[in-house]
């Protein structure tokens, strides 16, 4: 089974409406004809102004986060529909960021991935351990009762439409990547427990991404590992030619 990559750009909170217009005119005409996929993930403000550049071109969008009800007294928040309407196609949910300063957790993590497929929005899910986990030796339990509890109540048809992401907390703007053998020691687990959980031709189907200082001089190194689906990449997203360099790492 041949997964499609797919190089994904989390900007977290950076990058104007400015800043997004020029990287998106700098970046879309190299962009063309490659063979990943590619999504790019600006802040909510930037959303519009993106997805009128990336119309008739191969690049997706997606958001940052997003609540899990259609509308509502939940001021800052920002609904499914809305995103829907940009039209956004992607969403990050749960990523550890969220996780460690808004207060997500695992069932809000489920809530928000059953209202983003409701909506057909594709859900990027983002589990990882912290150091403390890992020296602990917990990292397998912890990152195997995350995807269970994500997934909980999900069917294999709405499955097959999730993207996972492995991202070792640790390893998150620090410059620690962690190794090819490391992360692909993870996400085979993530893939095993799927099946078990489901099937494993529906395991083999999803895809799951690395994330964690993914820079054009690593990711070689971590694509060619059997289980690495693509990655969820910060800091080397935010420039036009890092990012290019990243969606062509197989050229
Ligand atoms: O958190 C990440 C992507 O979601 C990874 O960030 P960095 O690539 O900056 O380490």
């Amino acid at each position: 089974m041949s997964r499609k990559p797919l190089i994904a750009g989390n900007w977290k909170m950076n990058n104007t409406k400015t800043e997004t217009i020029k990287f998106l005119e700098s970046f879309l005409p190299k962009a063309k004809g490659l063979s990943v996929d590619i999504v790019i993930c600006p802040p909510f403000t930037n959303l519009f102004v993106a997805a009128e550049k990336l119309e008739g071109t191969d690049v997706k969008l997606g958001a940052q986060n997003m609540h899990w009800e259609d509308k509502g007294a939940f001021t800052g928040e920002v609904s499914p529909v809305m995103l829907k309407e940009i039209p956004c196609d992607y969403v990050i949910i749960g990523h550890s960021e969220r996780r460690q300063y808004f207060a997500e957790t695992d069932e809000t993590v489920n809530k928000k991935i059953k209202s983003a497929l409701q909506h057909d929005l594709l859900p990027i899910v983002c589990v990882g351990e912290s150091l403390a986990q890992r020296e602990e030796g917990i990292t397998m339990s912890w990152i195997m009762s995350q995807v269970e509890n994500a997934l909980k109540d999900i069917s294999s048809q709405e499955l097959e439409k999730i993207v996972f992401a492995y991202e070792p907390i640790w390893a998150i703007g620090t410059g620690k990547t962690a190794s090819a053998a490391d992360a692909q020691e993870v996400i085979s687990a993530i893939r095993k427990k799927i099946a078990q959980m489901y099937c494993s031709d529906t395991a083999e189907k999803v895809r799951i991404l690395y994330g964690g200082s993914v820079k054009p001089e690593n990711i070689k190194e971590l694509m060619q590992e059997a289980d690495i689906d693509g990655a969820l990449v910060g800091g080397a997203s935010l420039k036009p030619d890092s990012f290019y360099a990243l969606c062509t790492f197989n050229l």
